[in-house]
């Protein structure tokens, strides 16, 4: 990897995935990001928290352009992935939805196999070959910590799983197309305390090959597997640090505040 001289720090050019800069979102006349700049480093879980409403699901559904789905929204600002924006024309959405995965707070598997819901993306690819569907289902299964439970079963409805392996199922399903990024939106808060601690230690896990940004609503969650946290207000961040400086030593006030429990 080649290292960038600036002035008298060196950055290296790999460090971050996301560079987020003065991204403003509108839905019809309602702004609800204003002016976010942050970047999202390689490896590491970045968690953002902030009271409902304050635009967390908004940002990073913004990150690989699934707001777009929703008609009325308008962007300003930049966003570069690996140093390009993903507004310009040239990006391919497809593409990179498919490089920048999503979990959501609702396991959605669809009413299929287990194993077709791993390679569906992979089939969407136009992978054919039914020995190397099986490695990819086999491989990505395992990189969710649900091959066990499953590898017996594997023709069966995924409706038939408990909850918290159709969310491990998800992250399985978004594993197979290879991603880069993995956002997450409160995956494990439809999740009982058992099923939770096992997606938590699969997040910690999938980072050490994986870029992970997750919203969650639990400050014990986000203290326990991020390594940076964002603090967002009423479409503003607030504060942006190392998770540890957030909740031990946080500089301002609102952010304060808010991991105390005196507001949201
Ligand atoms: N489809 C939509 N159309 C119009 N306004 C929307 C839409 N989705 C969200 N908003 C508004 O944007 C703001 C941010 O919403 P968002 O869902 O991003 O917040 P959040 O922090 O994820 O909330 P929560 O924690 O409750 O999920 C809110 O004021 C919300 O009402």
């Amino acid at each position: 990897m080649e290292d960038i001289k600036l002035s008298k720090k060196i950055i290296t050019a790999d460090d971050y995935v996301y560079d987020v800069q003065g991204l403003d979102l509108w839905y019809g006349n309602d702004q609800a990001l204003k002016d976010i700049s942050m970047k999202i480093n390689k490896n590491e879980v970045t968690a953002i928290i902030g009271p409902s409403g304050c635009g967390k699901s908004t940002f990073i559904k913004t990150l690989n352009r699934m707001i777009e789905n929703i008609p009325i929204v308008r962007t300003s600002g930049e966003i570069l992935y690996h140093g390009k924006n993903i507004f310009d024309k040239s990006v391919r959405v497809e593409e990179l939805r498919t490089t920048v995965g999503m979990v959501f707070q609702k396991p959605n598997p669809f009413p299929k196999s287990i194993y077709e819901n791993v390679v569906y993306g992979p089939k969407i690819h136009g992978i054919k070959d039914k020995n190397l569907l099986l490695e990819i289902c086999e491989t990505s299964l395992k990189s969710a910590a649900l091959w066990d439970e499953v590898k017996d079963r594997l023709h069966d409805n995924a409706y038939g799983l408990s909850g918290g392996q159709q969310q491990r199922l998800c992250i399985a399903r978004c594993l197979a197309v290879q991603p880069d990024v993995i956002l997450m939106d409160e995956p494990t808060s439809a999740l009982d305390p058992i099923a939770t601690a096992k997606i938590e230690e699969l997040i910690n896990h999938l980072k050490t090959e994986y870029t992970i940004a997750i919203v969650t609503h639990s400050m014990q969650q986000a203290g326990r597997i991020s390594d940076k946290t964002a603090f967002f207000l009423m479409g503003e961040l607030i504060e942006y640090d190392s998770t540890e400086v957030i909740f031990s030593n946080p500089r301002d006030k609102r952010t304060e505040d808010y991991i105390t429990g005196r507001f949201g």
